[in-house]
């Protein structure tokens, strides 16, 4: 079997222009943009390079930009204080802080500090919890994404096996309180799984959000699989050059599984069309408009 190419880019192209729709008539209603604003502490050129996208396609969707690149030796305090004025500004509607934060900095707080009726990256514990007891949640933008692709390729999700490799805050743990929202039966493995391969071997479904190249291979997939590759790694090839590789092998993987993402192109496109969608939710939440159909 040759697999299905998940399209995560068209796929992401199609929610961007539906968030431009949404977010010109939200405009006629209230006389604004939705805004985003993207805080970014310090040089890490990866997180740069994220956060320039992020922009470009806030911007291209006629979305408002508030962009806050400050020095990497600014302190818990003062990005604190930051956070309060976005907090505070009504014509902010999502606040995006770019992990990973510097060493100094106290994540969890900076984190906490979010109005979470403006976390558009869902990281909030109010709507952690929210997500977890199935309220109406902001919901992290990657396993939204990956969701969103597994909706639009695979259809129906319920009783179907889904495996999530990995259990960070950000992807694995929000992946799956989603896809038990959507009643898959679902294993969350990680760096202490037993026999990781037969694990994986029963998914119909499998998400990897791991950050180890090419860690899944082909003989670990069941036939007919739907696979789901978050990881985003640069790995230097022979000839020098750096390649982006996620966490499947991805020529193996897609002889054999029914429907892949491909790196790039899959998850990664989705996620920032996903925030673009939860900035506009979240401004239609904030002006007590009802949510926006069909994002
Ligand atoms: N496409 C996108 O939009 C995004 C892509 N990413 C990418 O996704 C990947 C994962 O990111 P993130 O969740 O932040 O990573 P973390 O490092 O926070 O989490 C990695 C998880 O993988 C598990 N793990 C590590 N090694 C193994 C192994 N050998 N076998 C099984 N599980 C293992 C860890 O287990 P344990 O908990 O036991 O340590 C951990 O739970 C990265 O490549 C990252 O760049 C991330 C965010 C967005
Ligand atoms: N507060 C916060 N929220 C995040 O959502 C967040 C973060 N911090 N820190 C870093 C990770 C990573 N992340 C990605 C976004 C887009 C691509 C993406 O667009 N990738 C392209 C390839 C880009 C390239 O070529 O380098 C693709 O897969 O096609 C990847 C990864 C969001 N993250």
């Amino acid at each position: 079997m040759t697999a299905e190419i998940i399209d995560g880019k068209a796929t992401a192209a199609e929610l961007r222009q539906k968030v431009a729709d949404v977010g010109a008539e939200f405009r006629q209603k209230t006389g604004r943009a939705p805004g985003l604003a993207v805080v970014l502490v310090g040089e890490h050129p990866p997180s740069a390079a994220y956060v320039r996208s992020k922009v470009k396609a806030t911007l291209e969707a006629g979305l408002q930009s508030f962009e806050h690149k400050i020095p990497a030796e600014t302190t818990t305090e003062e990005l604190l204080a930051l956070v309060d004025r976005l907090n505070a500004d009504p014509a902010v509607d999502g606040i995006l802080v770019q992990l990973p934060l510097p060493k100094h900095v106290d994540e969890q707080a900076v984190l906490t500090r979010v109005d979470p009726d403006k976390d558009v990256d869902g990281f909030h514990p109010v709507n952690v919890g929210r997500l977890s007891i199935g309220l109406e949640a902001l919901v992290p933008c990657t396993p939204l994404g990956c969701l969103k692709l597994l909706q639009k390729y695979v259809g129906d999700l319920s009783g179907l096996e889904a495996v999530v490799i990995g259990r960070s805050n950000i992807v694995g743990k929000p992946m799956a309180q989603l896809l038990l929202e959507a009643n898959c039966t679902v294993t969350i493995a990680h760096s202490r799984t037993r026999d990781l391969p037969e694990v994986v071997r029963r998914a119909d479904i499998v998400v990897a959000a791991v950050g180890r190249p090419e860690l899944v291979r082909g003989s670990w997939i069941k036939a007919g699989a739907s696979v789901i590759d978050v990881g985003q790694e640069r790995v230097e090839q022979p000839d020098g050059t750096r390649k982006l590789l996620g966490d499947v092998a991805y020529a193996e993987a897609a002889e054999v599984a029914g429907s892949i993402t491909p790196v790039p192109g899959g998850v990664g496109p989705m996620t920032i069309a996903c925030l673009l969608r939860n900035t506009a939710v979240a401004a239609h939440r904030r002006e007590g408009l009802p949510d926006p159909e069909g994002l």
